[in-house]
């Protein structure tokens, strides 16, 4: 999944600078990062009814938009999907499947997966310690 994800995100950068007349994606950017965002939120509000209403197929029809939408935003935000990537892999070495962190380090497992026995340990740092570090 994360190759077809990649190939999208190559295309949308490559639409950016298109003529907004004709490219779906070059008009999104022309109306900038509130616009993808709306475009964004609304997609992730249609997967959202369509799953409520067991509608599978249309999930996965607005489930594709959603992450159109979405690597729209990340070409705008400056976010590359290998970024993603890592902070996935992150979490799934944190807690053995890719997670949000706990917001207290308390709740993290004492023993990290095998994969991070080898590794400098991490610290999660609640939000208010990580701002700080920066
Ligand atoms: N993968 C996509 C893709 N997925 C979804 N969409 C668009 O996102 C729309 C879904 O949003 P909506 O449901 O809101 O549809 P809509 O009601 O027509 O949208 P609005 O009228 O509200 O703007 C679809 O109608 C598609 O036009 C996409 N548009 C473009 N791409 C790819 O992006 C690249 C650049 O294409 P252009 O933007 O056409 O240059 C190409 O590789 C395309 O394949």
């Amino acid at each position: 999944m994360s190759d077809s994800l990649e190939r999208l995100y190559l295309a949308v950068l490559a639409a950016r600078d298109l003529d907004p007349a004709t490219s779906r994606t070059a008009r999104l950017f022309q109306r900038g990062p509130s616009k993808m965002a709306k475009k964004l939120a609304e997609e992730a509000i249609e997967v959202v009814i369509d799953a409520v209403n067991g509608d599978s197929e249309a999930v996965i029809r607005e489930s594709a938009d959603l992450l159109y939408n979405l690597t729209v935003l990340w070409a705008s935000a400056g976010v590359r999907p290998e970024d993603v990537w890592r902070e996935m892999t992150r979490r799934e070495d944190m807690l053995g499947i890719a997670e949000k962190l706990p917001k207290t380090p308390a709740k993290l497992p004492k023993v990290a997966s095998p994969r991070m026995a080898s590794r400098r340990p991490i610290v999660a740092l609640d939000g208010r310690a990580a701002r700080k570090r920066h």
